[in-house]
């Protein structure tokens, strides 16, 4: 049993997949306050700072699974959770028809063990259908997801290359992650 300390539906869908035993316990950190503009330094800091408070809420009794995500854009700018429609439509047209890289940073910690692991999945996308992307900004479905990005949904028909696991693009790279939750 580990404590996934999220709110990130997502990640719980990812480990459920996985067939891994978790209670989910989301966690409060400001990641405003992180002043980069790099995108692996952004998730390292950000999912280092929800460890912390992780470990001042819950203590380390169940292992405590935190984890951070943005999209690197074409420009190596860091995209994150859109604001609303508009800023969705902003991101989906600065990455569509481009190569983007998604970072995600997990950290596993137990009172015996600390892991630690920082991975990219990187695409290039076709340019977006005009009419799919009214339809998807419409639907919703790109709330609370960095970039409001889905390459498991959305962006799956553009994917024209693709290197790295699928599931650290959707924010949590549950095959490295794995055997040391098994451990
Ligand atoms: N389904 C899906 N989710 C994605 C994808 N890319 C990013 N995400 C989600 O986008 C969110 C990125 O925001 P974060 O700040 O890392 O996490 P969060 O959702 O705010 O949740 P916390 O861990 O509580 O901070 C995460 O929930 C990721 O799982 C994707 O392609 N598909």
């Amino acid at each position: 049993m580990i404590r996934l300390c999220s709110a990130s539906e997502s990640r719980a869908k990812l480990l459920r997949e996985f067939d891994i035993d978790f209670i989910q316990s989301p966690v409060d950190f400001d990641e405003e306050q992180i002043q980069t503009n790099d995108a692996r330094k952004f998730v390292y800091h950000a999912s280092k700072g929800k460890l912390e408070a992780a470990e001042a809420a819950f203590g380390l009794e169940i292992p405590l699974l935190v984890a951070d995500t943005v999209i690197a854009g074409p420009r190596g700018q860091i995209l994150r959770k859109a604001k609303d429609r508009d800023d969705a439509e902003r991101i989906l047209r600065t990455i569509s028809g481009e190569e983007i890289a998604i970072v995600s940073c997990a950290h596993l910690k137990s009172a015996r063990r600390y892991f630690l692991d920082l991975s990219a999945t990187h695409y290039r996308f076709a340019p977006f259908d005009e009419t799919e992307l009214q339809r998807y900004l419409e639907s919703g479905e790109w709330q609370g997801k960095a970039g409001a990005c889905m390459v498991e949904g959305f962006c799956k028909p553009y994917i024209e290359k693709v290197q790295g696991l699928e599931s650290t693009a959707m924010g949590l790279q549950v095959e490295i992650l794995r055997p040391w939750i098994e451990v």
